[in-house]
């Protein structure tokens, strides 16, 4: 019961548990690298690459995930060589590379965004469930440009201070949405970069008319990400005529056999004249 009588329910959600082994696995890294030592490390890092300007060329971009596994489809794919994967994205003409780094859900790692920032020359996402400055300077020391925010993951003041210090050390923040009061809550906190996850983090449910319900209600200049749920080039077109500036892909890449030709189809489909433009 909460402080008006009314039943609370104690139930854990998916991204509870995520969030518990986050921390846990975050305090075990700072055991070994203090947070002093992250932070030098970081501003050694080499310079972040200008994952805005990326995200504003022309045509409905594509973000390529590397995902090798996920808690709600279990073991997608081996990926012995991210840096292959990554080469191979880049060459079909993915416009940012996701790199998730979980380690008990995902089977990502640090070693994995490692890999891939020295094997591609466009922006690297570091996708993690982000708790504290420690992950932000730490994403920086192995190379990262962009970092995902969790609205659903953080008080407004924290979410807050995250966004400054992302942006006060050069990099992009992806700042992620599942409903309207989260979009409102990512505006308030400024983010420039806004993803509208289609999949609800506490459920695992799919929801693709997510999108179209929260992006219209977005400024202009705010840049929108389609996360989740893209298989194919229909589902970018109705993620690009609800307005998105670019799709976020992981599952759809992974599990296709050919990862270079199945970003380039999207790419393909997403830069064609006849391809619905965000409406600016
Ligand atoms: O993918 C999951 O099952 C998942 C569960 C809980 C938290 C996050 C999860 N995924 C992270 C993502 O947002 C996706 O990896 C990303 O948007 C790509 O989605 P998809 O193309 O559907 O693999």
């Amino acid at each position: 019961m909460n402080r008006r009588g009314v039943a609370v329910s104690n139930t854990q959600t998916v991204l509870d548990s995520i969030i518990e082994g986050v921390k846990v696995d975050v305090a075990a890294r700072e055991a070994v690298v203090d947070y002093a030592t992250v932070k030098a490390a970081a501003a050694k890092a080499p310079a972040p690459r200008d994952a805005m300007a990326a995200l504003r060329l022309p045509g409905i971009g594509v973000i390529a995930e590397v995902k090798r596994a996920s808690p709600s489809k279990g073991d997608l794919a081996s990926i012995g060589d991210p840096a292959e994967l990554a080469k191979a994205y880049e060459s079909g003409g993915a416009r940012i590379i996701s790199v998730l780094t979980e380690e008990r859900r995902f089977r990502g790692s640090l070693a994995d965004l490692d890999a891939v920032r020295a094997a591609v020359n466009i922006p690297v996402l570091r996708k993690d469930f982000i708790v504290g400055p420690y992950q932000i300077h730490e994403a920086r020391a192995h190379g990262a440009d962009v970092i995902l925010l969790i609205v659903a993951a953080l008080e407004q003041t924290v979410l807050e201070s995250l966004l400054d210090r992302t942006e006060s050390l050069g990099m992009t923040a992806l700042v992620e949405v599942h409903t309207e009061e989260e979009a409102d809550r990512a505006l308030s906190a400024g983010a420039k970069v806004v993803g509208v996850n289609a999949r609800n983090l506490k459920t695992l449910t799919v929801d693709r008319d997510c999108f179209g319900r929260i992006a219209p209600g977005l400024p202009t200049e705010v840049i929108r990400i389609a996360e989740s749920g893209v298989r194919g080039t229909a589902d970018l077109l109705a993620y690009a005529g609800a307005g998105a500036d670019a799709v976020l892909v992981g599952e759809g890449l992974v599990t296709s056999g050919d990862p270079r030709a199945a970003v380039s189809e999207l790419v393909t489909a997403g830069t064609h004249p006849s391809c619905p433009k965000p409406v600016r």
